[in-house]
């Protein structure tokens, strides 16, 4: 069993290289039902990190604001219906990619209106936060899952 330590992914702390090419602003959520299951989805074939599993969410485009983008992102990829007042602030990833670094704030929401349907070829799977690790996500997420399991 792994401690925390591992979990957060702190015990392989190596200096960081020199700055990034470029900063990413991707906002992402952990939407939870009733059960405190999450959902989560495959990213599709033809999408950069294939096959990964990744929380629901995207890029913030240029002049607008997260809660916005993530609002945008969930209509587009689910077919759900959310506001910014129903997401809740409640962790950020941040990763040094090899070409870019991801800078990631990850909300909670609880309330939406319609059914999670993929829209855009992933496939979508409800989990629970002690499953995680079950399914292969991108490196920017792995220490998610532990803040995740302590947050909720
Ligand atoms: N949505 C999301 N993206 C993640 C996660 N972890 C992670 O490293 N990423 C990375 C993968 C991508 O490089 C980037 C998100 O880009 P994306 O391609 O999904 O963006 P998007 O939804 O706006 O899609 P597109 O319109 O650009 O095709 O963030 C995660 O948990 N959720
Ligand atoms: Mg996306």
């Amino acid at each position: 069993m792994p401690d925390d330590a591992e979990l957060y992914g702190c015990a392989a702390a190596a200096p960081l290289p020199a700055g990034p090419a470029k900063l990413l602003l991707v906002v992402a959520v952990a939407l939870l039902d009733v059960d405190n299951r999450v959902l989560i989805a495959k990213r599709p074939e033809d999408k950069a990190m294939a096959g990964l599993w990744e929380f629901p969410g995207g890029k913030v485009a240029p002049g607008e604001r997260p809660e916005a983008a993530l609002v945008r992102e969930l209509h587009e990829e689910l077919g759900i219906d959310t506001s910014a007042s129903c997401l809740a602030p409640a962790t950020f990833a941040s990763h040094a990619y090899p070409d870019f670094h991801l800078l990631m704030p990850v909300y909670v929401c609880r309330q939406w209106r319609g059914t999670p349907t993929p829209r855009e070829g992933q496939t979508l799977a409800w989990v629970r936060i002690s499953r995680l690790r079950d399914y292969p996500m991108p490196p920017a997420d792995l220490p998610l899952i532990a803040m995740l399991r302590d947050m909720l």
